[in-house]
C-alpha cells in the first residue's frame, strides 16, 4: 500500500510521469503498462533507490490485468497526442483506448483512484464513466480528469508577470470548466498572488487566452514531435501526491480536477446554479479525502470578464460531454 498504476507508461508523458512517481517516496509499488516498451522501462527505473517496487507488462498473458491487480491510483496518459498539421481526431482514436482500458480497471480495481490524462479529458472522463456504469462499479467520487497543467500553467505565467518565478509553486489560481481552449475558463481575480495594479484588460485577456490555449503554444514550438509531456508529467505527478495524500488520510487536500456533478450533489448543484446549465461534468476546486470526492467547491465571486468566459465554455462543454452520452448518460 500505495499501489500506482500507469496505462501508457512508455510514452512521451508516461515516461517522465513514472519517473516522477517512482522518485516520490509514498510509492511502494508503482505497476506500468503500455502496448510497448514497458519492461525495459520498468527495468530502468527500478535501479533507482527508491521504496517503490517497480514491474512493467505488455498486453499477453492478461498483462493489464497484472498491472491493474491490487491498484489504489490509475493514472491514464495512453492515447494519440496532437501535432501540427496532423488531422486525425483525437476523439475516435483515444475513445477507444480509453474504453478498453477502464473495461480492465473495471473488472481488475473498480476501487481505485482514475486520474485520466488522455484527451480529450472533456469527453475521455464521461467514457470512463459510461463503462463504469455498464460494468455496475461507477463510483463518481473516485474519477478524475487531470486540469492540472492549466493551473501550473495559471501560477507560472502570474508569477512570471509580478517577476518573481520563485513565488511560482505557491502561487494559487482556480481554473475551472474542463480542458481545452475556450472552456478553460482562469479565475485570475481570485489567484492567491494578485496581477499588478493597473493591470490592463487588453493584459488580463492575452494572459487568459495564454493560459486556454498554453497547449498550442508547447504544440507549435514541439514542430511536429508532439504536445506537452514533461509539464504534464509534472502536473500528472502533483495530482497523483494529492490523491496517496488523501489516501492516507490527510485532511483539506484540494485537487483542482473535471469531476461528475453528482460526485458531492450539494457542492455540484451549487456549481450548476452558478453556472445556470444542468451539466454533468464540470472542473473545479475539489476537496478530496480516502474516499475521493469529499467536496465540490463553488467557484466563488467572479468578475463580469470571467462571468463571460463561463458563458463561452458551457455550451462547447455540453457539446463534448453530448458527443459521448448520445443516448443520455444520466443514471
Ligand atoms: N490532460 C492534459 O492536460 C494533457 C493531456 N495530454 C494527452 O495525453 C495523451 C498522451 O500524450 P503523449 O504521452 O504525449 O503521447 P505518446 O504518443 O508519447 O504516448 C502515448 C502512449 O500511449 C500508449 N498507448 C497507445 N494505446 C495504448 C493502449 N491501448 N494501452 C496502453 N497504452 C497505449 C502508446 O504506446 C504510447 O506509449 C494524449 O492524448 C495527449 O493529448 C497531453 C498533454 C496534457
Ligand atoms: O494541447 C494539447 O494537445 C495537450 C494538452 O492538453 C495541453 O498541453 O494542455
Amino acid at each position: 500500500m500505495p499501489k500506482v498504476v500507469v496505462l501508457g507508461a512508455a510514452g512521451g508523458i508516461g515516461q517522465p510521469l513514472a519517473l516522477l512517481l517512482k522518485a516520490n517516496p509514498l510509492v511502494t509499488e508503482l505497476s506500468l503498462f503500455d502496448i510497448v516498451n514497458t519492461p525495459g522501462v520498468a527495468a530502468d527505473l527500478s535501479h533507482i533507490a527508491t521504496p517503490a517496487k517497480v514491474e512493467g507488462f505488455l498486453p499477453p498473458d492478461d498483462g493489464l490485468a497484472k498491472t491493474l491487480k491490487g491498484a489504489d491510483i490509475v493514472v491514464i496518459p495512453a492515447g494519440v497526442p496532437r501535432k501540427p498539421g496532423v488531422s486525425y481526431d483525437l476523439f475516435k482514436i483515444n475513445a477507444g483506448i480509453v474504453r478498453d482500458l477502464a473495461t480492465g480497471i473495471a473488472t481488475n480495481a473498480p476501487k481505485a483512484f482514475v486520474l485520466v490524462i488522455s484527451n480529450p479529458v472533456n469527453s475521455t472522463v464521461p467514457i470512463v464513466a459510461e463503462v463504469f456504469k455498464k460494468h455496475g462499479v461507477f463510483d463518481p467520487k473516485k474519477l478524475f480528469g487531470v486540469t492540472t497543467l492549466d493551473v501550473v500553467r495559471a501560477s507560472t505565467f502570474v508569477a512570471e508577470i509580478a517577476g518573481d518565478l520563485g513565488k511560482a509553486p505557491s502561487v494559487v489560481v482556480p481554473v475551472v470548466g474542463g480542458h481545452s481552449g475556450v472552456t478553460i475558463v482562469p479565475i485570475l481575480s481570485q489567484s492567491s498572488l494578485p496581477l499588478p495594479s493597473g493591470f490592463a484588460k487588453s493584459d488580463l485577456e492575452a494572459l487568459t487566452y495564454r493560459i486556454q490555449f498554453g497547449g498550442d503554444e508547447v504544440v507549435k514550438a514541439k514542430d511536429g514531435a508532439g504536445s506537452a509531456t514533461l509539464s504534464m508529467a509534472y502536473a500528472g505527478a502533483e495530482f497523483a501526491t494529492k490523491a496517496l495524500k488523501a489516501l492516507g488520510g490527510e485532511k483539506g487536500i484540494i485537487a483542482p480536477s473535471y469531476v461528475n456533478l453528482d460526485a458531492d450533489k450539494a457542492g455540484g448543484d451549487a456549481v450548476k446554479k452558478q453556472i445556470g446549465k444542468d451539466l454533468e461534468y464540470f472542473s473545479s476546486n475539489v476537496e478530496i479525502g480516502p474516499e475521493g470526492v469529499v467536496k465540490i467547491n463553488p467557484l466563488g465571486k467572479l468578475t463580469e470578464y470571467e462571468q463571460s468566459l463561463i458563458v463561452a465554455a458551457v455550451p462547447e462543454l455540453a457539446t463534448n460531454i453530448e458527443k459521448v452520452c448520445t443516448r443520455g448518460c444520466r443514471s
